[in-house]
């Protein structure tokens, strides 16, 4: 491990300094498309602005054939397109695979500039961030970029959500985590064949009335997913780096989806994945706080004063602890009003 002085070192001669703070830009959708596909290439212009995170994905869903094409259709696109305020992001291939090494080499020296975050996949340990971070400041400073790219984990090995925390806290580079389900499940050896979401397999029942096991009792469908996503929140709090929900791969069941989104975000995710422009618009509403809530927040807010204490407000005790959520809420309330106007107008009314 690297001494505490050390940190915050350039791990290459000229290589940008890294950050001391991962920046809070809002990124409620990574939205995932494929380069090399003409089609949804050519949607690219049109989807930009309305997502928070367009992001061009090389790894799994890119057939081994269609890499390269991948690969340089990013290239392309991310020369020719001003993405405004919408970050730009990359899920380069696994590291083990023939094509991590090229993918980072060429994405570096051509889109460094416009690459904002590189997602890893399967990511196993810290040794695979140290990797990734030496390689990148030799690249950046190769390229002469001026700021440092910035990492993101898939956690999606049994190993990697063992490791989970010495990951969160591998380099000033990191700067967030997604949980991948489906690999996850493989190597976890879970016998589901979806893309997150539930199973109606794993539940719990009300115990039985009387002799018969059979009538009258109730079955709850549980979340498969609570325990991963919980220890990744609490790893990425601890380091100062961001959580999301990955990928909700039954498109058709959008309410389903929305469900798994919500709960990842009450349990203190910042955004999720959309597979299809059909789920952007749920990752927004569900990861944008409702305006009533922004309200209340404001309100208990300023009840506090200097935020020490015991009040009533509407028969609820508020205390300092209390006063600190409703911080959350309102900072991220604040932070997604300077991106969307619509939700700045929603925030706003009533509180006038
Ligand atoms: C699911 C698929 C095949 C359905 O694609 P489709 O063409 O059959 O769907 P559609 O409803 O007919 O599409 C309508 C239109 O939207 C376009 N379109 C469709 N999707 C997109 C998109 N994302 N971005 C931009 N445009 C899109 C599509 O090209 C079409 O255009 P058209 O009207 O001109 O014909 C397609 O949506 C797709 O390929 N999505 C991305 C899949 C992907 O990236 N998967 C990998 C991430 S999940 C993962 O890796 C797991 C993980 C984390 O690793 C782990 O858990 O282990
Ligand atoms: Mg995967």
């Amino acid at each position: 491990m690297r001494s505490a002085k050390d940190f915050f070192r350039p791990l290459a001669v000229g290589a940008p300094d890294p950050v001391r703070e991962i920046p809070f830009r809002p990124s409620r959708m990574i939205h995932f498309f494929d380069p090399g596909n003409e089609k949804m290439a050519a949607k690219v212009p049109d989807i930009a602005p309305r997502v928070d995170v367009l992001l061009g994905n090389l790894e799994d869903a890119i057939q081994a054939d269609r890499k390269q094409a991948a690969r340089d259709g990013l290239v392309r696109i991310a020369k020719a397109t001003d993405f405004g305020q919408t970050q730009l992001w990359t899920r380069v291939n696994s590291l083990d695979s023939p094509w991590g090494l090229d993918d980072l080499l060429t994405l570096v020296t051509e889109i460094g500039d416009k690459l904002d975050v590189i997602m890893v996949p399967k990511v196993e340990g810290a040794e695979d961030i140290h990797y990734v971070d030496r390689l990148l400041a030799q690249l950046e400073a190769k390229a002469g970029l001026r700021r440092p790219i910035l990492v993101h984990a898939l956690l999606e090995t049994a190993r990697g959500v063992a490791n989970v925390e010495e990951i969160a806290g591998a380099s000033p580079r990191m700067q967030g985590m997604s949980l991948g389900p489906a690999d996850l499940a493989a190597s976890r050896r879970m016998k589901t064949t979806r893309v997150g979401g539930g199973h109606p397999g794993y539940l719990v029942r009300t115990d039985p009335v009387g002799e018969d096991l059979t009538t009258g009792r109730h079955t709850y469908q549980q979340d498969l997913w609570h325990y991963t996503v919980a220890r990744m929140v609490d790893a990425c709090a601890a380091h100062g780096i961001l959580p999301y929900y990955g990928p909700f791969g039954d498109i058709r069941d959008t309410v389903a989806c929305e469900d798994q989104f919500r709960n990842a975000f009450l349990l203190g995710c910042v955004g999720a994945w959309s597979l299809h422009p059909v789920q952007i618009d749920i990752a927004r509403r569900v990861f944008s706080p409702a305006p009533e809530e922004v309200h209340w927040a404001r309100k208990v807010i300023a009840a506090m004063g200097d935020g020490t204490g015991a009040v009533m407000i509407d028969g609820k005790m508020q205390d300092d602890a209390t006063v600190k959520q409703c911080r959350v809420v309102a900072e991220l309330a604040d932070a997604l009003a300077a991106r969307d106007p619509e939700l700045a107008a929603a925030y706003k009314e009533g509180t006038e």
